[in-house]
């Protein structure tokens, strides 16, 4: 079951944890079975404490006794657990259906080492068929819907949707996405778009659970 392989792959990400970190959580049903895992040895005697990226996972993480703390209050953090949309070998990954790519970006830039934790479903050669989630600023959205679409991006506003900041996000989706830095570029470029999902750069490493089995990817030259 897929349930079965993102808590296979929540709980070898949550094992990475050491007593005294500073942990980032994600956001997700993925990042979900983390959280609920990290939980687990906190009830058990570990000490840490958290920055969620989503006010879902704030909540949950408070449920089950982590202590969460303000990221407006924090530099740097230990390391990162997170999902993912897609994600391949080159530790490349689309992130953002649950659209908190924007807080997530910023946790995953200010940790010593971010995981992805996924279901095979999501392992892919290379990203890009997944809808690659934008952040708007809403004073911004008919002109930035107006650079998308001459971009080709085919971009399509999530209805009656807000992100926990209340900006809006557009869901594009590039023909090809053969360079991701040259999209990632182009995206930064664009005044009104306050982040995307597009990760390039944070992820270190990812946990993929297929039938059970969890198999490790490392991003070359990244520190385990
Ligand atoms: O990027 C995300 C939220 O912004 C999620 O991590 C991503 O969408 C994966 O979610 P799930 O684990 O529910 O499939």
């Amino acid at each position: 079951m897929i349930d079965d392989d993102k808590k296979a792959a929540a709980v070898a990400a949550v094992a990475e944890v050491a007593d005294g970190m500073l942990v980032g959580l994600g956001t997700g049903s993925t990042a979900a079975f983390a959280i609920r895992a990290l939980g687990e040895r906190v009830a058990a005697g570990l000490t840490v404490r958290a920055v969620v990226t989503s006010d879902a996972s704030g909540t949950l993480a408070r449920d089950v006794g982590i202590d969460v703390l303000d990221f407006a209050d924090i530099a740097a953090v230990d390391l990162t657990i997170d999902g993912a949309d897609e994600i391949d070998a080159r530790c490349f990954a689309i992130k953002g259906a649950g659209g908190a790519m924007l807080r997530e970006k910023i946790v995953a830039a200010s940790s010593a080492r971010m995981i992805v934790i996924a279901d095979g479903s999501k392992q892919v050669d290379r990203i890009g068929a997944a809808k690659l989630p934008v952040e708007v600023l809403p004073f911004a959205i008919t002109y930035v819907m107006r650079v998308l679409t001459e971009l080709g991006a085919a971009p399509v506003m999530r209805d009656n949707y807000r992100t926990d900041q209340g900006n809006l996000v557009v869901d594009c989706h590039f023909a090809t996405l053969e360079d991701p830095r040259a999209t990632a570029a182009l995206l930064a470029a664009i005044p009104g778009i306050l982040g995307h999902g597009l990760f390039l750069d944070e992820v270190d490493a990812a946990y993929i659970a297929t039938n059970g089995v969890v198999t490790r990817l490392e991003r070359a030259g990244a520190s385990a």
